[in-house]
């Protein structure tokens, strides 16, 4: 990929939009990496965030025994064979009775790659709002609720940031909309847009491997990088190539994400915004030097694309990705 590719890429990427996996840059180190899969190796939960005009929130009253009557929204883990909308739209309707849409991501979290979370926003098209009358397994009812009073009990207390951040996306988006991309990919990844700024000007590390690219991580499932949750697959890779003890390197959060779940393929690739900065204050206008052949600095000159990567920097204009 010459730099007109690696623009094409970029502006891809930046736009929430997927590319196909083609490699890994880096690997975990020890056994060849083994595909993912569902209630195997992988357990992906969804969980959807819903406001209506009158600033209500849709609970759902759980069911199962271990939380019976306790109130939480519309959640649960993805089956086998299902888009990450497809489980969304699933355990909304199982728990709540309604046929919903999603407008956009609106967190990720994970405890390493073998437990993630995708949180939506979404809105009703249609459906019956599940009453008492129909408690089932799946729950034991559903219900608008003021945003400032909720049902009690909660099954747990990240609902209300969850809800508070859907409240803060109705009043001001703080990221474009972004729904998962359906694209093929065996293990849990990242595609990095790792970036060094200096005075408005603005470098994107490059793979060499094949044809220049945006670099991919694979994460791993030993315990070291369980423990570090996905940012250990990127600061492995960053380690490869940069001499990081003077170097500050932050995750700022998902420009996308890409999962088919289909064919057995239930890897995923979330496309994430770094920075790489030096620690020490002082003039640096020149990115850290990159050992080997591997990796190289892309000047992003392409004046539309810097201003939106320096854009979605400077705001902070991403989907956040927590542990
Ligand atoms: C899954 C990740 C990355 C984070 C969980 C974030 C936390 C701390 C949640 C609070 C505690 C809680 C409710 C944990 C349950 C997580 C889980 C396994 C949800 C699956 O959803 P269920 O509603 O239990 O599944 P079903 O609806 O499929 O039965
Ligand atoms: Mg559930």
């Amino acid at each position: 990929m010459a730099s007109e590719g690696l623009a094409g890429a970029l502006a891809t990427v930046l736009g929430g939009k997927g590319l196909l996996v083609q490699s890994y840059d880096s690997e975990p180190a020890g056994k060849p990496l083994s595909p993912v899969r569902l209630r195997k190796n992988v357990c992906y939960v969804v969980l959807a965030v819903f406001l209506n005009e009158q600033d209500e929130v849709l609970m759902i009253q759980e069911a199962k025994k271990e939380c019976r009557g306790t109130w939480y929204l519309p959640a649960g883990r993805m089956e086998p064979g299902e888009t990450i909308v497809e489980a969304m739209q699933r355990e909304v309707k199982e728990e709540a009775g309604l046929l919903c849409e999603p407008v956009t991501l609106l967190s990720v979290e994970e405890r390493g790659a073998c437990w993630i979370r995708f949180v939506f926003l979404a809105r009703p098209t249609g459906g019956v709002l599940k009453t008492s009358k129909n408690a089932d397994a799946e729950s034991l009812q559903a219900g608008w609720y003021p945003r400032v009073s909720l049902p009690t009990p909660l099954r747990a207390h990240d609902v209300l940031h969850l809800v508070e951040l859907g409240a803060k996306f109705c009043q001001q988006a703080m990221h474009p909309l972004i729904l998962p991309q359906e694209l093929p990919c065996r293990v849990v990844c990242q595609r990095l847009v790792a970036t060094f700024t200096a005075v408005q000007s603005v470098w994107v590390l490059v793979g060499t491997a094949g044809t220049p690219h945006l670099p991919i991580t694979a994460c791993g499932f030993a315990s070291v990088e369980q423990r570090g949750g996905i940012k250990a697959a990127i600061l492995r890779l960053l380690q490869e190539c940069l001499t990081m003890h003077n170097l500050a390197v932050e995750t700022k959060g998902l420009l996308g994400l890409q999962h088919l779940g289909r064919d057995h393929l239930d890897g995923l690739c979330l496309n994430v915004l770094v920075t790489v900065a030096f620690r020490n204050p002082g003039i640096q206008d020149e990115p850290p030097k990159i050992r080997g052949e591997n990796y190289f600095w892309w000047k992003v000159l392409e004046e539309d694309l810097q201003k939106q990567l320096l854009h979605r920097l400077q705001e902070s204009s991403i989907i956040p990705l927590s542990r």
